[in-house]
């Protein structure tokens, strides 16, 4: 198994090699690629950790030699928020990284699975996309918008509201990944009720909780940690699906067929292609139909502007 990070010597970046390093199955090879100068250096540092678990590290303009023989790739690379930003403002800069590198991807490793991190990741993936399909190797069960700190933060916030042991809550968080596109299906936990004042709060929360990191890190950057750990059991379930393990499910933002926009981020199951299906989100409340389809216009716009952009 290789697992490809692109962006490895930022934060998110190294928090999630830090985990890959130390957890990914024995005999694996984690590639680190940046443009920073101080990538292959981070890669001796995560080497000298005694696991089975092969590091290298690749700096300067070209990925390739990241990417030859990835299964998976994962992609931080980009710039993030500072106070007073929309993750849309990232656009500008991202979506020409995004569009790089999958172009490499596209050439070097097209049957890897590509998990986009780098924000605004509502367009990015679209952006990924199209790129793809201009190459002519797109495979919709291949591509994924990691939309997994949605679903830590909601399992860590319910916990903590409700005095629940949080390896008991589990949800759906649907929808994409910014603002008022993040749903977390609170309905569906079982064993708990919410107030209509709790269900609108943590919501709030949820859907906020980026710039609760981005204005406590006052300038210094925004989620990098919390993302690691997001991304780093993203990747894991990506891995273990691979590897054909059964029953591995987590929501994504996936091209998968819903009736709601061309991408969407829901339950799906993981196996040795990608997305082996993709899963209904279920029944939801009066409160989550309302506000799943009161998110449609900013998604689908968020989703053409990354169209767009590649055409
Ligand atoms: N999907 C999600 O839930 C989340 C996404 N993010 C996004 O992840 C991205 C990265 O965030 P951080 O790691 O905190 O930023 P960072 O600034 O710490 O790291 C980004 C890294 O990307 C590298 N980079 C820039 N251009 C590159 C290129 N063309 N090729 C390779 N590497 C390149 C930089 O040298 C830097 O090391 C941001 O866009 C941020 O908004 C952040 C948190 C959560
Ligand atoms: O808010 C940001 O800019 C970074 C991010 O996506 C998150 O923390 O969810």
């Amino acid at each position: 198994m290789k697992v490809a990070v692109l962006g490895a010597a930022g934060g998110i970046g190294q928090a999630l090699a830090l985990l890959l390093k130390t957890q990914l199955p024995a005999g694996s090879k984690l590639s680190l690629y940046d443009i920073a100068p101080v990538t292959p250096g981070v890669a001796v540092d995560l080497s000298h950790i005694p696991t089975a678990v092969e590091v290298k590290g690749f700096a300067g303009e070209d990925p390739t030699p990241a990417l030859e023989g990835a299964d998976v790739v994962l992609i931080s690379a980009g710039v993030a928020r500072k106070p007073g930003m929309d993750r849309s403002d990232l656009f500008n800069i991202n979506a020409g990284i995004v569009r790089n590198l999958i172009e490499k991807v596209a050439v070097v490793c097209p049957k890897a699975l590509v998990g986009v991190i780098t924000n605004p990741v509502n367009t990015t993936v679209a952006i990924a996309a199209e790129v793809l399909k201009k190459a002519g190797v797109y495979d919709k069960n291949r591509l994924f918008g990691v939309t997994t700190l949605d679903v830590i933060r909601s399992e860590t916030f319910i916990a903590e509201a409700k005095g629940l042991n949080v390896e008991d809550v589990k949800l759906n968080v649907i929808g994409g990944h910014s603002g008022v596109t993040i749903l977390p299906l609170l309905s569906q936990i079982e064993g708990v009720t919410f107030s209509d004042e709790e269900v609108a709060s943590l919501t709030h929360r949820i859907q906020n909780a980026g710039t609760e990191v981005v204005e406590a890190k006052a300038g210094g950057g925004s989620a990098t940690l919390s993302m690691g750990q997001a991304a780093f059991r993203f990747c894991m379930s990506l891995v273990r699906g691979l590897q054909g393990e059964a029953n591995v499910v987590e929501c994504a933002y996936v091209d998968g067929g819903s009736e709601h926009a061309e991408f969407f981020a829901q339950p799906v199951l993981l196996g040795k292609n990608g997305v082996e299906k993709v899963l209904p989100y279920g029944e939801i409340s009066e409160f989550e139909t309302n506000a799943r389809d009161g998110m449609l216009d900013t998604l689908k716009g968020d989703i053409q502007l990354g169209i767009d952009f590649v055409k």
